[in-house]
């Protein structure tokens, strides 16, 4: 296999591993030149080179940490033919760039060490102590199989059998599920006129997705076992509508639902009554109270305080955010706000922890700090832009196929950019594992296995890839952040952010898919140079993470003949030198642009992809814009992380046109059309799944104001959220609007 690199396959000794003296001399000052070194090159020629084949590069740009020519002859193989097969083929001479060559410094990670907010997950009480129904505390040691409570149902439970609401924050996979679902169920069983299934919803619990609600369904489920006669059920889009009404005319005890398809029910079925609902709870309460959900939120509310006043109301996070708090005061009657950050940190009595803590509500810094489970190791790597999708190919194989029961979850910034990377790996990564290659584990070629999950698919496929990787021992899950809140996918080892999180509660849900309930788990998020203050950013909220070297990552490549370069074929590749993983970066990446090139349709979904990304990279919140920012980007060279060769020409103006176009995503732009605010738009990944409901939505104001759609009567907004406060309206939407700039990007 020929590399796409001449300097490095026609003459290795060129790539001395110590540079000279002189060299050494003028990438020094080529550092310092490009100290504050970003992506972007300086704005002129970012416009020049950004649409352009690479150019004709400077003496000086020649010196930077990775060097190589600028241009290359290469032969590429026959497409999507493994790249063992590829040296066997006659192949035209076509040009490429070089992977390591004009890359900017990536720079020292100055992180500052924070000391991270701890919680205690187990506790020594058994649920026993907490004077359940005998059948209930058996069908938790026996179906559950679970015997003491962990921290946040210990502090909860009771708090909740007495009958009062709560805000309710812990940790990432802390337990909060039973926190609530165990009150529910022993009080329901314990109503004196037992229930009947025709009475409709006693209990209401709004989850963010679908895939959220399953899982909620399947634990109620489980704690019903002993008490046939209370009816659970799921509404959650994605099932044929009719069905949902029949079920809910048959009644429904405890309805767990996602909040847009509770209002489609609302609105549209007559059999859906709360007049003796008892609990209404809000789990991901800081996601489904956000401006995404605001106006569907309002829309239950109102139906539920149309009919009932009395009941209790319980919101739950591992992120509660401010506006969350502020809504909690309007919504919640009296609540107790319970917390389990373990202060013995900060306090000098340890033994305090043990004692059920009910505190006031968090604020101010409080609020901004989130407890990060203690078995979880965060790192984070610093990739220049051209070298990313060989550096994620690479952390996927180095995990999956050369380790045993990897089971890793990737997060991209949208539904194009999984459905494009899951393609490219499954024609790419999988056809190049087929024989076991030397260094690798006899078993590591059917170790690889990658499924997908976003907003975009049909609910029946979402459904079977979430049971498949549920129960699955291995694998790689590609997904967007429908698969950030609340999911328990067990044993997962490895969370990936290719992408960067909009925001750090997005980030501690991500990284909270692992390292659940004790286990161990690791985190990798990839960032580009210019995007490396994220670091600090993630810093100031007590986040810490630890650099890991791109070299290392891209290391693994030499365990892997398939991407041995034609210059070592007859060889012997003992000495893994940093020459030698360039050279099979190379190799890896001319794969990747091989099977991109092999067809212009092919071209042509890579472009999409790029233009999806950007577009996702225009909607950072305000506050990260100085790190996250399009005009960062050197369209060049991450058009290279797509498999392109070169920047699409004609894609900066359609960029433009589009964000002017309020920033669709082009992921989901036939549901969306062209009528969509950006919220609405992102909201969908959440959609109740009935679009002619969401297409309606036009503009996000509040009901009643100037272009708002009127709400039938008993929706109009006199809402009470309860026990008779009135919604400060304005207030709240003022105040969510102001929230919700960090969580847009969903
Ligand atoms: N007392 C317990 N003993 C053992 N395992 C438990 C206990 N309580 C909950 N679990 C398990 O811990 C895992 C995480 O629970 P759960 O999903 O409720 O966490 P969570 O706090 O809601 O997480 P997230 O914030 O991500 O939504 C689940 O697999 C659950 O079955």
């Amino acid at each position: 296999m020929a590399a796409a690199d001449s300097s490095l396959s026609d003459n290795p000794r060129t790539f001395s591993r110590r540079p000279s003296a002189q060299a050494s001399r003028q990438a020094k000052a080529t550092k310092r030149k490009h100290q504050a070194s970003s992506e972007a090159p300086p704005a002129k020629r970012r416009n020049e080179t950004s649409f352009l084949p690479a150019k004709k590069t400077s003496v000086k740009e020649t010196q930077r940490a990775f060097k190589g020519n600028t241009q290359k002859t290469f032969s590429p193989k026959k497409h999507s033919v493994s790249p063992s097969d590829r040296n066997q083929e006659e192949r035209p001479c076509i040009k490429t760039s070089s992977l390591f060559k004009n890359n900017p410094d990536i720079p020292e990670l100055h992180r500052p060490v924070v000391k991270q907010v701890q919680e205690k997950v187990f506790t020594s009480a058994a649920f026993h102590e907490l004077g359940l129904h005998p059948h209930l505390i058996s069908t938790i040691n026996t179906v559950l199989k679970m015997s003491s409570m962990t921290s946040v149902q210990k502090q909860s439970i009771p708090v909740l059998l007495e009958g009062r609401d709560a805000l309710v924050r812990s940790q990432t996979g802390s337990g909060k599920t039973l926190a609530y679902c165990i009150p529910v169920v022993q009080s329901l069983q314990a109503m004196k006129s037992k229930i009947q299934r025709s009475d409709g919803p006693y209990a209401l619990v709004l989850v963010p997705t679908r895939e959220l609600a399953l899982q909620s369904f399947d634990t109620v489920q489980k704690l019903l076992k002993p008490f046939t006669w209370i009816v659970p059920g799921v509404l959650m889009g994605g099932e044929k509508r009719k069905s949902e009404k029949a079920r809910l005319r048959k009644g429904i005890n405890i309805l767990i639902s996602t909040p847009g398809r509770l209002v489609d029910h609302i609105k549209s079925t007559k059999n859906i009554h709360f007049s003796r609902l008892r609990w209404l709870v809000f789990d991901e309460a800081d996601r489904i109270l956000d401006l995404g959900f605001e106006r569907d939120i309002t829309v239950i509310l109102n139906a539920v305080n149309a009919e009932c006043q009395k009941r209790q109301n319980v919101l739950l996070s591992a992120t509660l955010t401010e506006g969350v708090t502020r809504l909690a005061g309007i919504s919640l009657h009296d609540p107790v706000s319970i917390s389990v950050l373990d202060k013995s940190h900060d306090q000098l009595n340890p033994k305090d922890k043990a004692v059920r803590e009910v505190c006031p509500p968090p604020a101010g810094d409080e609020l901004d700090n989130f407890a990060i489970p203690e078995s979880l190791e965060q790192h984070v790597t610093v990739v220049p832009s051209k070298l990313r999708l060989v550096c994620l190919a690479a952390f996927i194989l180095q995990k999956c196929k050369f380790e045993k029961d990897q089971k890793m979850v990737v997060f991209f910034s949208s539904c194009e950019l999984v459905e494009f990377h899951y393609s490219l790996f499954l024609q790419t990564l999988l056809s190049s594992s087929g024989a076991p290659a030397s260094g690798q584990l006899p078993s590591a070629s059917t170790r690889l296995k990658f499924l997908r999950l976003h907003g975009n698919m049909e609910q029946e496929e979402r459904t079977a890839v979430f049971q498949e990787f549920s129960h699955s021992r291995r694998g790689v899950l590609l997904c967007t952040d429908v698969a950030a809140r609340g999911l328990d996918l067990p044993q997962v080892t490895w969370i990936v952010q290719y992408n960067a999180p909009s925001s750090p509660a997005e980030y501690i849900h991500r990284i909270g898919r692992t390292a659940r309930i004790g286990c161990h788990g690791s985190s990798l998020l990839i960032l580009a140079p210019s995007e490396a203050e994220y670091v600090n950013s993630l810093a100031s909220h007590k986040i810490n993470v630890s650099e890991m070297k791109m070299e290392d990552i891209l290391c693994v490549l030499t365990r892997d003949d398939c991407f041995k370069g034609k210059r070592w074929g007859a060889q012997k590749s003992h000495a893994v030198g940093p020459q030698e993983i360039r050279e099979r970066a190379t190799v890896l990446q001319t794969v990747f642009e091989d099977y991109v090139h092999s067809s212009e349709r092919r071209v042509s979904w890579a472009k999409k992809a790029l233009q999806s990304f950007i577009q996702a990279y225009a909607t950072y919140p305000r506050e990260l814009k100085h790190i996250f920012h399009v005009r960062s980007l050197h369209l060049g060279h991450v058009a290279k992380s797509f498999g392109l060769r070169d920047a699409p020409r004609n894609l900066s103006a359609l960029t433009r046109k589009k964000r002017k176009a309020h920033l669709k995503r082009p992921d989901l732009h036939k549901k969306t059309q062209s009528k969509h605010s950006l919220t609405e738009i992102l909201r969908s990944e959440y959609s109740s799944g009935i679009e002619p409901g969401v297409a309606k939505v036009k503009k996000q104001n509040a009901p009643g104001e100037p272009g708002s759609r009127p709400l039938r009567p008993s929706l109009q907004p006199t809402p009470c959220f309860g026990h008779g406060k009135t919604l400060k309206w304005r207030k709240t939407q003022k105040a969510l609007q102001q929230d919700s700039k960090t969580s847009q990007k969903v």
